[in-house]
């Protein structure tokens, strides 16, 4: 099956954002993102990556426009019904991970399902069990699965916030810049695992870089410099 003929997991129409003592306001471009898609979201700083990426999370609004996650209007939606929904349906690996200090390998995985009931009944046979599967699969060996975050490698904390974006099966997968502070072969390795398991659970996923070298991974690309409008308000 085709990543056309997969149901339609994002719309976005007319979306236009303004940040708050902003001078100006940002129009994005239409998106449409179908389960099984993977866009690769670019453009310079400034272009409005992440303000994208946090309407697309539910965590700003927009201040015109039509965004929708599935059959759901996310502009509709209270900020609690948004972080519910977030919870339910997405998974995000931030650019910090915000991984939880105080909590082992294992349960910084199992936290979404600890938040989530349906994310929980859909991590099969069960959180703990998938959180394993995903930990081996990302290489996070298992003597590092009890240990409190702090003492794990940059890489090997990227790959827990990306065990913990996957847990129980998101419908759509955000990531910010997350392989800023790799070098090359672990950056490269990382996407190949984020990519896969995005495939093999039938995942929609945006993925923000600046390294447009990262561009041949992903089924589309969509360059912020080139589509987003300023319009200036002041
Ligand atoms: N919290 C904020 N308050 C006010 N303006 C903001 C805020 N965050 C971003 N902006 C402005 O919104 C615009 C888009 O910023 P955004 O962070 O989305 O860009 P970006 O493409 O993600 O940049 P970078 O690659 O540097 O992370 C910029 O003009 C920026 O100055």
């Amino acid at each position: 099956m085709t990543a056309s003929q997969d149901p339609i997991i994002v719309q976005a129409r007319d979306l236009a954002f303004q940040w708050p003592g902003a001078d100006h306001c940002l129009h994005f471009p239409d998106l449409r993102l179908h389960a099984n898609e993977h866009l690769f979201l670019r453009g310079p700083s400034g272009s409005g990556k992440s303000t994208l990426l946090s309407m697309l999370a539910g965590l700003s609004l927009p201040e015109r426009g039509e965004l929708r996650l599935q059959d759901t209007a996310l502009t509709g939606l209270s900020r609690r019904a948004r972080d519910r929904l977030r919870a339910d349906r997405l998974g995000v690996i931030f650019q910090q991970f915000n991984l939880v200090p105080y909590l082992s390998v294992i349960d910084n995985v199992t936290l979404p399902c600890r938040l989530s009931k349906p994310r929980a009944g859909r991590a099969t046979p069960s959180p703990e069990t998938e959180a394993r599967h995903l930990l081996a699969a990302l290489d996070v060996t298992e003597d590092l699965w009890q240990r409190p975050v702090t003492r794990l490698s940059v890489g090997q904390q990227q790959r827990v916030a990306c065990a913990r974006a996957l847990i129980g099966r998101p419908i759509l997968v955000l990531a910010d810049e997350p392989t800023s502070a790799l070098d090359a072969d672990n950056r490269d390795r990382f996407l190949q695992l984020l990519i896969s398991q995005c495939r093999a659970s039938g995942a929609a996923l945006v993925f923000v870089s600046h390294d447009a070298s990262l561009a041949d991974a992903f089924d589309r690309t969509l360059d912020l410099g080139e589509t987003v409008r300023t319009e200036t308000t002041a």
